[in-house]
C-alpha cells in the first residue's frame, strides 16, 4: 500500500496557452507512465504516434500527460494511441482541458464560466465527486486543500470511503463477466447474483464487505506519523515552512501556507516546522526558487518522521560545499536541537537536491547531521528501527488494526511460508512470523531490506528471509524454485501504480501459493490486478476467487482510502450459493438444494 504524500497536489499544467490555442489538448493516461520521465514518454510517444506532437507535458508524479495535437490529426491520434500497451498497462486517451491563465486572486475564466456548484445541505457524495469538485477549485485555503472531508462527519466519511471500495467490488466483478462474455466463455459462478446473494455481499459485489475500519477518535488529529514539508513564500512573499497551497502561474513556483491548521500533522512537527521557517527566515541561504529554464537558492523540503516521544528530520537543499555546507548544518543544528527550542529531535539528516523536481534521485547526497541513524518505532508489540527513506505506514494507530485484519485472513499457520511482497521494512512479514513457518520479503528499496534484516534480529525473529530487487524479477524464479509439497500464502502491499504483470502471473501460475491478501492503497489499481488474478483461463483451472474485502481509513480527511482484500484458489472456496433458503412454497431439501 503506498502513502500517500502529506502535501497538497499539484493543479494540470499551465503555460504556453499560445501554443495550446492553436492545438487540442488530450488527457493521455497509463500506469506506466508515472515510471517514465517525461523526455522518454515525449520521445516514445513521438515514436509510436501517426501525427505530429505539438506537446507533451507531464510531471514526475502523474500517470497521466497532457498531449497537443493539430485539430485535424486529433482523431488520427485517438485512434491509434487509444488502448495501445506501453510496457505492460494500456493507454486511455480522453479529451483534455486547455487551460488559459488563472487570473490574480480569482478563479481561472473557465472555472467561474463552470459554475461551481457546492454540495446541496445533507447530500453525501462520493469520493470521486468531491475529487472532481476540487479540480475546479484553484484557489482554496490549506485546510480544505489538504482535508477536503473535513465539513464531514467522521462517520459520514468512513461511509464514504466504504461506498469507494464497494464500487471497486463492483467493478472487477462486472469487468470479470464482462470479458468473459466479449471471450464467448462462461464468467465464472462468483461475478453471479446467486452467488452475491449467497454470500451477503452487496448487490453486483463477488464478495462481502466487512464494516469500514476506521482510525480510533482519539487519533483523528495529528495522525500523521510521517509528513513533508516545503519552504517557499507564503501568498504576501514571507519565507514559510508548510505545505504547498497552489503552484503558481508559471507552473513552476509554489505558494507554500503554514501547516498550524492541518489536521493530521501533529503538534511537534508544527513547531518543528516553525523552528525551520525562523531559520530559514534569518538564514544567510536563499530559499529555492525555480522557472522555466531557471533555478536558484538552497532551502527546499523537509521531512519529518515522529515515533509518538521523538522526531527524525530530513532537510533538503541545493547542494552547498566546504566551508558553506558548515555553515548550513550548524544553522539547521541550532534550529532543532538548541534546549530553548524544545523539540524531541534525535536524528537529523541533510539531502542535496538540484532536480528541478522536489523528488531527489536515488544517489542523491544524504548524510546524517546529528544524533542517531534511526528512529524506533512499536507496532504490535514489536519495534521497528527506520531510516528516513524506508516506507512505513504513516498512520500508526490504524496500521496496527489494517495489520491486524490482513493477519486474520492470511491465518500465517506453523506449517506455512509467507511471501510479503513489497514488503518495505517487513512490518507485516514480521508480524506474521511468529505463527508460520517462513517469511520471504522482497522488497525494491535496499535501505528498507537493511532495515527489515535489523528488525528481525532486534526481535530475535529467525525464520525470514529478505530479498533486495524488483519482485517482477524476483518472484518467478523464487515461485519457479519453491518446494512443490510447501503450503504458501502472499501478503501483496504494492505502490498506487499496483503490481507488475509479471509478479500477478507468477503468483497465479504457483500451485503450492492458496490463499493472497491484497493491501491496496488504490482501489483502481486493484480492480485491474484482481481481475488478471481471477480471470478464468484455459491452461489454468484453478484462478484465485475475491472472498472478504474491507475498506481501511488511515487518513481521515482525506480522499485516500486503503482496503484489503482476501483471495482464495477457486478449488477451496465453496459455493455460497448451495446456502441460500429455498424460497417459500419450493419442495426440495437441502441436499436437493445442492446437487
Ligand atoms: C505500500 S509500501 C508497503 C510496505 C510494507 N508492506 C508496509 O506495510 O510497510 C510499498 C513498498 O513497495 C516497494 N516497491 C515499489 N515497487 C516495488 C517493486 N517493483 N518490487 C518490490 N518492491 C517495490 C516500495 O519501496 C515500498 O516499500
Amino acid at each position: 500500500m503506498a502513502e500517500p504524500e502529506a502535501k497538497a497536489s499539484s493543479p494540470p499544467p499551465n503555460g504556453e496557452e499560445e501554443k495550446m490555442e492553436k492545438g487540442v489538448v488530450l488527457h493521455v493516461q497509463c500506469k506506466d507512465f508515472i515510471k517514465m520521465p517525461d523526455g522518454k514518454l515525449e520521445q516514445w510517444l513521438t515514436e509510436v504516434s501517426p501525427v505530429k506532437l505539438q506537446k507533451v507535458f507531464k510531471l514526475p508524479t502523474w500517470s497521466y500527460a497532457f498531449v497537443t495535437v493539430l485539430p485535424e490529426h486529433k482523431e488520427q491520434f485517438r485512434e491509434a494511441i487509444n488502448g495501445l500497451q506501453c510496457r505492460n498497462f494500456s493507454i486511455t486517451v480522453k479529451d483534455g482541458t486547455p487551460r488559459k491563465a488563472p487570473q490574480e486572486g480569482g478563479l481561472e475564466p473557465s472555472a467561474k464560466r463552470q459554475k461551481i456548484k457546492d454540495f446541496p445541505p445533507g447530500h453525501v457524495p462520493t469520493l470521486k465527486d468531491v475529487k472532481d469538485k476540487l479540480k475546479n477549485k484553484k484557489f482554496g485555503d490549506i485546510l480544505h486543500k489538504t482535508s477536503p472531508l473535513i465539513d464531514w462527519s467522521y462517520e459520514t466519511q468512513l461511509g464514504m470511503k466504504q461506498v469507494h471500495i464497494k464500487s471497486a467490488v463492483r467493478a472487477f466483478t462486472k469487468q470479470v463477466a464482462q470479458k468473459c462474455r466479449d471471450l464467448n466463455q462462461p464468467p465464472p459462478d462468483w461475478t453471479s447474483h446467486e452467488w452475491s446473494k449467497g454470500s451477503k455481499a452487496p448487490v453486483g459485489c463477488a464478495c462481502p464487505l466487512d464494516a469500514a475500519i476506521g482510525t480510533p477518535n482519539e487519533s483523528l488529529e495529528g495522525y500523521r506519523n510521517k509528513c513533508e514539508f516545503s519552504i517557499g513564500f507564503d501568498s504576501s512573499g514571507q519565507v514559510e515552512c508548510g505545505m504547498v497551497l497552489r503552484i503558481t502561474d508559471d507552473g513552476f513556483g509554489r505558494v507554500v501556507a503554514s501547516c498550524d491548521e492541518v489536521p493530521f500533522v501533529p503538534q511537534e512537527m508544527k513547531r518543528l516546522c516553525k523552528a525551520l521557517r525562523d531559520c530559514a527566515r534569518s538564514s544567510k541561504f536563499p530559499v529555492f526558487e525555480r522557472g522555466r529554464g531557471w533555478q536558484r537558492g538552497f532551502w527546499r523540503l523537509v521531512m519529518a518522521r515522529f515515533s509518538g516521544t521523538e522526531l527524525l528530520v530530513m532537510v533538503q537543499t541545493a547542494t552547498v560545499s566546504g566551508e558553506e555546507k558548515e555553515e548550513l548544518v550548524s544553522e539547521i543544528k541550532a534550529a532543532l536541537t538548541q534546549d530553548q527550542v524544545s523539540l524531541p529531535v534525535v536524528s537529523v539528516y541533510l539531502q542535496f537536491n538540484d532536480e528541478v523536481s522536489d523528488a531527489a534521485r536515488p544517489g542523491a547526497v544524504l548524510e546524517l547531521i546529528y544524533g542517531q541513524p534511526q528512529l524506533r518505532m512499536q507496532l504490535l508489540g514489536l519495534s521497528f528501527d527506520i531510516g528516513p527513506l524506508s516506507f512505513y505506514q504513516a498512520n500508526s494507530a490504524t496500521c496496527a488494526l489494517l495489520y491486524g485484519r490482513a493477519l486474520e485472513w492470511l491465518q500465517p499457520e506453523e506449517e506455512v511460508t509467507v511471501l510479503d511482497v513489497c514488503c518495505g521494512v517487513g512490518t507485516i512479514g514480521l508480524c506474521a512470523s511468529r505463527r508460520c513457518r517462513k517469511v520471504i520479503g522482497i522488497e525494491l528499496v535496499p535501505e528498507a531490506v537493511e532495515s527489515a534484516k535489523a528488525n528481525a534480529a532486534l526481535n530475535q525473529i529467525e525464520n525470514t528471509e529478505w530479498m533486495v530487487g524488483k519482485a517482477e524479477d524476483i518472484l518467478p524464479k523464487l515461485l519457479q524454485e519453491l518446494d512443490p509439497n510447501m503450503r504458501t500464502s502472499a501478503v501483496v502491499d504494492p505502490p498506487r501504480p499496483g503490481l507488475h504483470s509479471t509478479v500477478l502471473r507468477a503468483l497465479r501460475s504457483c500451485s503450492q501459493l492458496s490463499r493472497i491478501v491484497y493491501v491496496s492503497c488504490n482501489p483502481d489499481s486493484l480492480v485491474e490486478d484482481v481481475i488478471k488474478l481471477t480471470m478464468p483461463s484455459e491452461n489454468d483451472e484453478d484462478p484465485f476467487i475475491p472472498v472478504r474485502a474491507v475498506a481501511v481509513d488511515m487518513f481521515p480527511h482525506t480522499l485516500h482510502c486503503e482496503m484489503i482484500l482476501l483471495l482464495e484458489r477457486s478449488s477451496k472456496v465453496k459455493d455460497p450459493r448451495k446456502h441460500i433458503a429455498p424460497a417459500e412454497g419450493a419442495s426440495g431439501n437441502e441436499e436437493t438444494c445442492e446437487a
